[in-house]
């Protein structure tokens, strides 16, 4: 693996899976691999989990971690090639990034899309730039339509909680105050296509996501009836694609319940809105795996690490 930047660069899904589960049975089993290398995280948006647990990843394989919030620590980044820079921006990416690649023997990067254009976010020109200008491995912390760290430990979660069963899962959209990214339901659905889930979408209209994606998968828009049938539930708000950015009034009707949930688990990536989102008897309830999801975003960052550790690359 050279980059970890979305699910396709997961070659083996399953046994990814596997092996960061053990990883989780004794984090400090390869505490030498890291000695000596460094682990740059850049901050472009905020973050309480992927920060803590992928450094907290990171320390458990010896590397060293240096994290920066872009912009507030540093100073604003240009990207854009032949502008001159007499306005705020102090440092261009042509700059940045090689002396970053200095410093850093891996580079995790969190951009968030600007949820103005779809086309350009789904260009993904933050992750893009990076890659471009890079030497060293990237990991994505989560960009304008991914968040493979995110997806990858919800696959552990759903294989702690289900074995070999295959439970029927529902991704659900949610209300939220605020129009978010698409990258949580994008990857989660990405990584549940390529693990051959029994998994079915439902949100209002207007809330359609990728077309590729969801193609083979049913999507509908009757929330109860979907939720009744789960085993469990991955609820999260995103943005309308037909109207991308826009804030669009709060669709009550939607936020999760124990009365929707009937016996079915819930999911959920974090941070999230108490009783916008999800009901409190939800989260207070012994049905919400969400501790044990965010858990498990320190070893999906340790394999993840792990292995561009051990590429020949480094
Ligand atoms: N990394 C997990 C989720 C990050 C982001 N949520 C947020 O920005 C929520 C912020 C708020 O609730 O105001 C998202 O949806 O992609
Ligand atoms: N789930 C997740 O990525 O959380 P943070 O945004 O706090 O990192």
């Amino acid at each position: 693996m050279k980059h970890y930047l979305s699910i396709d660069d997961l070659k083996q899904p399953h046994s990814a899976i596997e092996q960061a589960l053990q990883l989780k049975t004794n984090p400090l089993q390869n505490s030498g691999l890291g000695k000596g290398k460094t682990l740059i995280l850049l901050f472009f948006n905020n973050s309480l989990r992927t920060r803590l647990s992928t450094a907290k990843a990171a320390q458990n394989l010896g590397l060293d971690v240096l994290s920066l919030n872009v912009g507030a620590d540093s100073w604003q980044l240009e990207f854009t090639d032949g502008t001159i820079m007499d306005q705020g921006k102090a440092e261009h990416i042509r700059e940045a990034v090689p002396v970053l690649c200095q410093y850093g023997d891996l580079i995790g990067l969190r951009s968030f899309g600007e949820l103005q254009s779809l086309e350009e976010d789904l260009r993904e020109p933050v992750l893009e730039a990076f890659k471009a200008l890079s030497d060293k491995p990237l990991i994505n912390l989560e960009s304008a339509f991914a968040h493979p760290l995110q997806a990858l430990a919800d696959a552990m979660t759903l294989q702690e909680t289900f074995g070999s069963t295959k439970p029927k899962i529902t991704l659900s959209w949610a209300p939220h105050p605020r129009p978010l990214p698409q990258a949580v339901p994008t990857s989660f659905l990405r990584m549940m296509k390529t693990l051959g889930a029994d998994i079915q979408v439902c949100h209002p209209p207007g809330y359609e996501l990728n077309a590729a994606l969801t193609e083979g998968i049913e999507v509908r828009s009757d929330q109860a009836a979907c939720l009744a049938e789960s085993d469990v539930v991955y609820a999260k708000s995103w943005c309308s694609t037909e109207q991308y950015g826009q804030h669009l009034p709060i669709e009550e009707s939607w936020t999760i319940s124990l009365e929707k949930l009937k016996e079915a688990y819930f999911m959920h990536c974090l941070p999230v809105r108490r009783n916008v989102v999800v009901q409190d008897a939800v989260l207070d309830s012994s049905k919400s795996l969400v501790i044990e999801q965010a858990n498990n975003r320190t070893y999906s960052a340790q394999w993840v690490l792990q292995e561009l550790l051990k590429s020949k690359e480094l």
